[in-house]
This record gives structure tokens, sequence and C-alpha cells, in this order.
């Protein structure tokens, strides 16, 4: 048994829908089908997920919704008129949205979470009953008649573990099963969703609960590429990868795989492969538990931008007992999460998301460390940029690291920061956001390119393992 994903770039029309309809009828095996909302259909098209974003936000301060409710109406009806069915569902979406914009609500943010499910429960409906009209055995499942249980969380949940059980029964079922991705319930019955890019995280968690023998992503390109193809000019396919290496260059900004969507996967030994639903006949990119690291140490190079850096320094640091603790405390206390922590002897640099530190709260945090820290100095930058070099092969390679500082220096690159995994799958380096284009394609041209500044003069070389 199969599960397949199909991506809001798969479903953005009733033409893409019909393609998947082709993929689903050609593989028997492909048993269970979980999808998102309608995605972009061209460059500047919106999300269906950001026109019902608009629409909570009418609704949210009392505003006429009217024209963001019609335009969440109009993207499914037009669906339906493409695909020649899903009249009678497209009565229920109608009555559904109303609803959920009247009526009460146990909190804003739970609110919000249900108008954003409405994109993906809606498609789910309109797909099933277009398989149904295709002839096939098809029908939607709700997640919570499935078992998906989520932590309560609204917009950042977590997938509980009871789910796997509840989700295996659904083996048994006959046909084929239409589940909508990016949201489930929780323990206490409100309907969550997972963080944006979510419906990725519901393929994998299924697939697990399943036990299926393969989970498959069809998104809108043939494979993952070594870096970003709107970073880089066509850059080379990869083939295969494992877990560990994607969970690492999704986290880094290769978003045609969510990061969270690696571990289910990884725990249930379920292989992942990435195709596309332009062109399903291309052998697309499998994800396992491991690969032949003599053929490239390094898998690809994937930037993300939006971090910002607190810096903090005093003298004595490495002596200070409890000084981490009572600095990651304060910003615990701003509900704040960290991302890295590179440190030397006197200091220390909290890497953090940028949007999650406001002007007020860094405001506070400044005041609290100084007062509460007696630190020598403390600064924030914002506009860094994160880019991570990575492959499960370095760890045996030496090399790599040269490679890789040469690459910023050709490109005059100014690295912030660096800092080497624990793993050593991947090495990370800080720069600032307008320079990180540059320095991806540096990088690219180093690994992957024809001619690579230190080709005579340096050959990645494998260490020999300790007999
Ligand atoms: N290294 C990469 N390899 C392939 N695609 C990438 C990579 N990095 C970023 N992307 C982007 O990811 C996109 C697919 O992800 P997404 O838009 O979320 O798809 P979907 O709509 O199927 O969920 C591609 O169109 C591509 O622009
Ligand atoms: N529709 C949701 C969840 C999702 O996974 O979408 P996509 O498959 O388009 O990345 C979002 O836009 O975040």
């Amino acid at each position: 048994m199969k599960v397949a994903k199909f991506g809001g770039t798969s479903v953005a029309s009733g033409s893409q829908i019909k393609k998947v309809g082709n993929i689903i009828t050609a593989d028997p095996d492909r048993k269970v089908i979980v999808v998102s909302a309608p995605g972009k259909r061209f460059e500047d098209d919106i999300k269906t997920t950001d026109l019902l974003i608009a629409l909570d936000a009418q609704v949210q301060t009392g505003n006429k919704y009217a024209d963001a409710f019609n335009s969440v109406i109009e993207r499914f009806a037009e669906i339906a008129d493409t695909l020649e069915c899903g009249r009678k569902e497209l009565v229920y979406f109608q009555e559904a949205l109303e609803e959920l914009c009247t009526s009460k609500v146990y909190s804003n943010e739970h609110r919000s979470d249900c108008l954003k499910a409405c994109g993906e429960d809606f498609n789910a409906r309109l797909i099933a009953a277009y398989l149904q009209h295709l002839g096939l055995d098809a029908t939607y499942m709700n997640p919570k008649e499935a078992g998906l249980v989520l932590s309560d969380e609204p917009g950042n949940a977590r997938v509980q573990q009871e789910t796997f059980k509840n989700l295996n029964k659904l083996k048994e079922h006959e046909g084929i099963l239409v589940i909508p991705g990016f949201f489930g319930y929780s323990r206490e019955g409100h309907l969550v969703t997972f963080p944006r890019g979510g419906s990725d995280i519901t393929g994998a968690i299924v697939a697990a609960g399943v036990q299926a023998t393969l989970y498959e992503n069809f998104t809108d390109v043939d494979s993952v590429y070594a870096a970003n193809p709107k970073v880089v000019n066509t850059p080379r396919k990869i083939d295969k990868l494992t877990y560990k290496e994607m969970r690492e260059l999704s986290y880094a900004g290769f978003s045609v795989f969510h990061d969270e969507a690696l571990m289910p996967a990884f725990h249930a030994g379920i292989p992942v492969c990435i195709k596309n639903t332009n062109n399903p006949s291309s052998e697309g990119t499998l994800i396992v538990a491991q690969r032949d690291y003599e053929i490239s140490p390094v898998v690809g190079i994937a930037s993300d931008e939006g971090f910002a850096s607190i810096y903090v320094s005093k003298y004595l640091m490495n002596r200070e007992v409890g000084f981490g603790r009572k600095l990651l405390q304060i910003l615990e206390d701003e509900q704040l999460s960290y991302e890295h922590i590179p440190s030397g002897i006197d200091d220390i640099s909290i890497i953090l998301r940028e949007k999650q530190l406001t002007g007020e709260k860094e405001q506070r945090i400044m005041d609290k460390i100084h007062s509460e820290l007696s630190v020598d100095t403390i600064t924030v930058e914002r506009g860094l940029a994160l880019i991570m070099v990575v492959g499960e092969g370095m760890t045996r390679t030496i090399g790599v690291a040269a490679k890789a500082t040469a690459a910023f220096a050709m490109a005059k690159v100014n690295i912030e920061m660096i800092n080497q995994g624990s793993s050593e799958v991947s090495l990370m380096f800080g720069v600032k956001e307008k320079d990180v284009s540059k320095a991806v394609s540096a990088l690219y041209n180093e690994y992957f390119g024809e001619h690579p500044f230190l080709e005579d003069k340096l050959k990645l070389e494998t260490v020999k393992p300790v007999q």
C-alpha cells in the first residue's frame, strides 16, 4: 500500500486535479491520498490558504467579509466546473464556511485554524467526488474519523502517539481514501493545524500509521535539486538522499518537503519519493536511511533568511556556573525558541527566527540580560541568513570546510558565524541576507560546478576507518 500526497500546486485547479486522477488510476497500490488546499496556479496567484487567512482577518476584526468569502468559494466553484462534478459539495462549502464565520468559537486562534483547514477539507471532498465520478471506489475521510490526534497548539500542532495506532486500522479499508492534509484534532476535540506547509506532515504520519511501502510526495518539480532552482540555474538532481540529510536541507530552506515530515517516515522506516505531478514518469528523488557516500560527501546547499542573532559577551563566562541556563530562561520567559547557539570562551550567540523577536521583546530581553547577568556587551543583529552545506559523507571527508571558506572568499562574502552541527552532517554559515544568493552560487560551484576554484589545489579525501 502506498500513501500519495499531492501538494498545493498539484491540486491548484481542475486541470491539475485531472492529472492527479490519472496518477491515482495508474497504480492500484495508491490507496491513501492526502491532499493540500489549492495552491498557486501561476507565479502571482494567491494560495487558497492565504485567501482563508484573509477571510479570517476580516471576521476577527468584525469587518464585512463578503468579498473574501466569495474569493474562497469562487476558487472551488471554478475547480468543480472544470471537473464537471461537485455541485452538492459546493452547497456544503458555502454553508460550512458561513457557519465558521458567524458561530461562537473556543478561541480566536482555534477559529483561525478552522478557517485555514477549509482549504484542505473542501479540496479533499471535491477530489473524492471527482474520483467517484471517474468510477473509482473513493471515500473522503475526515482526520477526526481517521484518528489524527494532535497537541492543542493552534497553527503549531504536533502529533500525539496514539495517532499511529488509530491510523493503522485504515489498512483494512477496501477502496481509496482521500484525507485532507494540514490539520487534525486535539484530545479536547478542537481542530488544530500544523505549521504552514504541513500537509507533508499529515502524509508522513498517515504513511507511518498504515505502514505504507512508500510515501509518494507529488509536487511541481522533477526532483529535489542540490540547490534551490530559484537561486542556482539548473542545479543537479539528487537521486537519493538520507532522512537526516533531507531534514537538514528542508529545515534550511528546501521548501519542497517539510522538515517535520521526515521523523514519522524515518521512525517507521518508510522510503519517501518526491515526484512531479506534471511529469510522473520522471523517477524523482528517493529519501532513505542510507546512501552510498562515496558518490558525493556533500549532497546539497540550502539557505534561509529571516534570522536574528543576540550576541552576549562576559569575561570568564566559561567559569560561571548556570550562565547559559539563566540566559535561556530569559528567552523562555518571553516565549522565544532558539535555533542555534554557537559559543566561545567569553561569548555566546543565540540565533533565532527574527519574526518572533518584536521590538518590545528585544528591549525587555536586553534590559533583563544586563540587569540579571551583568554582561560586558550585548548586541542584536537582524537580517541574517543561514546557509547549510549538508551531506552525511562529510564526517569522513577531509577538505569540505576548506572548499566552503574558499567559495565565500571568492564571492567576497563575509562569514558572520560558522557552526558545525554535532552530528557532522551539516556545516552552517551565517551571512548578511544581501549576500546569500552570491554565497550559495559560489558554494554550488565549488562542490558541483565544472570549474571549482580549488580544483587543482584540493581534492576531497576520504578518511579510512580506524581498524
Ligand atoms: N532544492 C530544491 N529542489 C527542488 N525544489 C525546491 C528546492 N528548494 C526550493 N524548492 C521549491 O519547492 C517548490 C515545491 O514546493 P511547494 O511549492 O511547497 O510545493 P507543493 O505545492 O507541491 O507543496 C518548487 O517549485 C521549488 O521552487
Ligand atoms: N495549505 C497549507 C498546507 C500545505 O501543505 O500546503 P502546500 O502543499 O501548498 O505546501 C499551506 O499553504 O501552508
